[in-house]
């Protein structure tokens, strides 16, 4: 067995997440940050800050990556990698990126492994976190400051660290359902949509299908999640995957159903009840609390449909554990040795580097740690 416990090559986790706003001050020059150049209407915009203002301009994601540093500093204290910092930055919002990348090289960081609160492969989830990196780097360099080189962890999505608490959050909100309900109900396995062009082009649909990586990889995680779940309670609930959180131009295609639309259709077909699993999502952010928690939940409300909304990861310590391992992973890989990876379901492990050309932008960018990404 390699050892599997040592961080070299690696001197630092960069944590790096979405962003979002803390006060009303800070929701529109937030919406700002994340549509720059992305063509979203203006109407969506209106009602996205809207979402936002309801919950005070205040979105739950930056407290979640705090608790989540926490968990892995914890994690990592524990099981002797007290001597690994972890540090944080947002493509969004502060703490930003290039600070934290600023700050890093500062105290000397000279290789780090990045983990992106992005579980699934997609422009949005992936590529896109890459040309931030990219970016980021572009402008130390500038400053006259070497950066560190930068690896990105793998899609995590098929971690067990990630889905078994996801098989929890489930089993507890069937339980939280009224009996005469709970046998009955179906599971909507939900995630963010994105163009089905996004979709595509996320990863080979020769080898995975229509919706290319993205839709492969839900699947295979709701499929091992509804297994766990029959396996816990006894009962097989049928499921299906849809999506949420649709903006874009309503000319373009997107992936459906939207949650909304299948929780009416479901009532319609008698089913007396729906667990709704948010698998697409690290943590309870905007998107979860608004799309899912108000708006799908008032949805339900007006049909008599009993629902109930499983929790995320979070900073679940077995996420943090799962970290930890796919750092070491990764470690070990980069040390020339054979390693072990943790998966569930039927798809394997990703790739250490996104192959050349994989989520492409729709305006090609410099892009960090891929297989296409010089290292100098
Ligand atoms: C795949 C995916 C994830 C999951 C992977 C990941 O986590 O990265 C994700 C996460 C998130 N999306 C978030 C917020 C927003 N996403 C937007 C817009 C968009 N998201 C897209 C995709 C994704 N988004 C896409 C294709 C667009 C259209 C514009 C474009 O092509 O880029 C917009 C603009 C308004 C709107 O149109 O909704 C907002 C405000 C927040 C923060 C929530 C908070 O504040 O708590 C989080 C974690
Ligand atoms: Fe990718």
């Amino acid at each position: 067995m390699p050892d599997q416990r040592d961080p070299a090559p690696y001197d630092a986790l960069l944590l790096l997440s979405f962003g979002g706003p803390e006060g009303p001050d800070d929701v529109v020059p937030f919406l700002e940050n994340v549509t720059r150049g992305r063509g979203i209407p203006k109407e969506r915009l209106k009602e996205v800050g809207q979402h936002y203002f309801l919950f005070g301009g205040v979105s739950p994601i930056n407290e979640q990556n705090r608790s989540l540093l926490e968990a892995l500093r914890k994690d990592f204290a524990e099981h002797g990698l007290d001597g690994l910092p972890v540090y944080w930055g947002n493509r969004n919002w502060a703490p930003y990126l290039v600070d934290a990348l600023r700050e890093m090289a500062a105290d000397g960081r000279r290789r780090i492994a990045v983990l992106a609160t992005s579980a699934y492969a997609s422009y949005s989830g992936c590529r896109q976190y890459r040309e931030n990196l990219a970016e980021a780097l572009a402008t130390l360099r500038a400053e006259g400051i070497e950066p560190p080189r930068v690896d990105k962890l793998r899609h995590y999505f098929n971690h067990p660290g990630f889905v078994r608490p996801m098989v929890d959050g489930v089993v507890k909100s069937l339980a939280e359902l009224d009996e005469s309900v709970r046998a009955g109900a179906h599971l909507a396995f939900t995630t963010h949509s994105i163009p089905t062009a996004a979709a595509d082009t996320s990863g080979p649909v020769e080898a995975h299908g229509d919706g290319g990586a993205y839709v492969a990889e839900h699947l295979d995680v709701a499929r091992v999640i509804a297994e766990a779940v029959r396996e816990e309670t006894g009962v097989a609930h049928p499921w299906q995957l849809v999506y949420q959180s649709r903006s874009g131009a309503p000319h373009i295609p997107w992936l459906e159903p939207d949650i909304c639309d299948h929780l009416e259709e479901r009532h319609a077909a008698g089913v007396p009840a729906v667990v709704m699993v948010p698998i697409g999502f690290v943590s309870d952010h905007m998107e979860v609390l608004y799309d899912l928690d108000t708006e799908a939940t008032a949805k339900a409300a007006e049909l008599g449909l009993p629902v109930r909304r499983s929790a995320t990861v979070g900073a679940d310590p077995r996420f943090a554990a799962a970290v930890r391992e796919l750092l070491l992973e990764r470690a070990a890989a980069e040390r020339g040795l054979v390693v072990e990876r943790c998966v569930l379901g039927a798809l394997g492990a990703s790739h250490d580097l996104c192959p050349v050309g994989c989520c492409p932008a729709r305006a090609p960018k410099p892009a960090a740690a891929g297989a296409d990404s010089p290292y100098t």
